[in-house]
């Protein structure tokens, strides 16, 4: 069977929308949307987002959901995605109906139309984009710009996840930290809502939490207090390097946001409402650095802050 069949066989029963035409056209057509449309793009490549010991089906699952955590991260709503699957020559028909079947999973989940994309061989390892829009739920966009002095900073679910279920992913540990590492737990679909209501600026911690917070706080040309004891680890913190080595792992893909201070209440009682799990982990101030703590005391920001890619 050619690339064609395996495309008719396996991607065309995931691409429905009116859009998709099927995967009959050049083109795909866009659900269209009454507010700000945004597309993020993010890509797996075997051996560096993904272990090759990693069924694929849970790899289809990851590849959506790295894409939607930004998505979401932005007050935003997730629709339509576009698909780059570039297999190694060995890739058999069975692998790349796994591949699917975990994608099919997960845009069933989430409501997402597959309206298109490319399949093509390659002498490299596996490597999977996806292009995914999203409709804000806000008139203008969510930036990483809008951390303002006096503002609180939360974070979503649980921390530390994804760096310890790659360690025990490696050492063949079947724990539910190496579940989150091939299939991330994300925020459900209402933290738009909260986002949308709330947040000044927001970022998804993929590279790290303190990382991706001094995003926000060197687009926001702000400075950002977090207090290591108030963040949600996935472990009981030992010692400020245990803290730090699960806020500098990544592949949480958490939502991390700042929202005004005097709208604490109103944010904890809503999230309550709908069922979030958000935790305020610090403040915005003056300067233009991370400035970290633990009890009370001061802790130097690491040279790492992040994974290095
Ligand atoms: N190859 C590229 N072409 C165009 N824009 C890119 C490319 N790579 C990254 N970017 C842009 O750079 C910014 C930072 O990218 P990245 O660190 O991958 O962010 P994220 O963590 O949201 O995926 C984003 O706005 C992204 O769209
Ligand atoms: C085999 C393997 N080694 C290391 C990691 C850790 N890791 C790889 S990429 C990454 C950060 C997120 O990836 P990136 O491509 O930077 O995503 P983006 O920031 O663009 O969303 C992390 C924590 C991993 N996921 N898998
Ligand atoms: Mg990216």
């Amino acid at each position: 069977m050619s690339e064609f069949d395996w495309i008719d066989r396996y991607l065309r029963p995931l691409a429905k929308s009116p859009g998709a035409d099927g995967l009959r056209n050049d083109v795909g057509v866009l659900r269209p949307a009454g507010s700000p449309l945004i597309a993020t793009l993010d890509t797996l490549v075997e051996s560096i987002h993904f272990l090759s010991s990693d069924p694929l089906d849970t790899v289809g699952q990851k590849l959506l959901r790295v894409n939607i955590s930004d998505i979401l991260c932005k007050g935003a709503v997730p629709r339509d995605a576009l698909l780059s699957i570039a297999m190694p020559e060995a890739f058999t028909e069975d692998q790349f109906a796994a591949l699917c079947e975990g994608l099919s999973r997960d845009l069933d989940t989430w409501n997402i139309a597959l309206i298109g994309g490319d399949t093509v061989r390659t002498t490299g390892p596996l490597s999977l984009s996806l292009t995914l829009t999203g409709t804000c739920l806000t008139e203008s966009v969510i930036q990483r710009s809008g951390a303002r002095e006096g503002d609180t900073l939360y974070v979503t679910g649980k921390i530390g996840r994804g760096g310890l279920g790659l360690r025990d992913a490696q050492s063949g540990i079947e724990s539910d930290h190496a579940a989150h590492y091939r299939v991330p737990d994300i925020p459900p679909l209402n933290i738009a809502d909260l986002i949308a209501a709330f947040a000044t600026a927001s970022i998804d911690v993929s590279d790290g939490l303190i990382s991706d917070a001094g995003h926000i706080a060197q687009e926001s040309e702000a400075s950002i207090q977090i207090d290591l004891g108030q963040i949600p680890f996935a472990e009981t913190v030992r010692d400020a390097e245990h803290a730090l080595e699960m806020a500098t792992s990544g592949d949480d893909y958490q939502t991390l946001f700042t929202a005004p201070a005097y709208d604490q209440h109103r944010l904890h009682a809503t999230a309550k409402t709908l069922g979030l799990d958000v935790t305020a982990i610090g403040s915005v101030c003056a300067g233009e650095c991370i400035k970290l703590s633990l009890n009370g005391a001061d802790v130097p920001v690491p040279a790492r802050t992040g994974y290095r890619h």
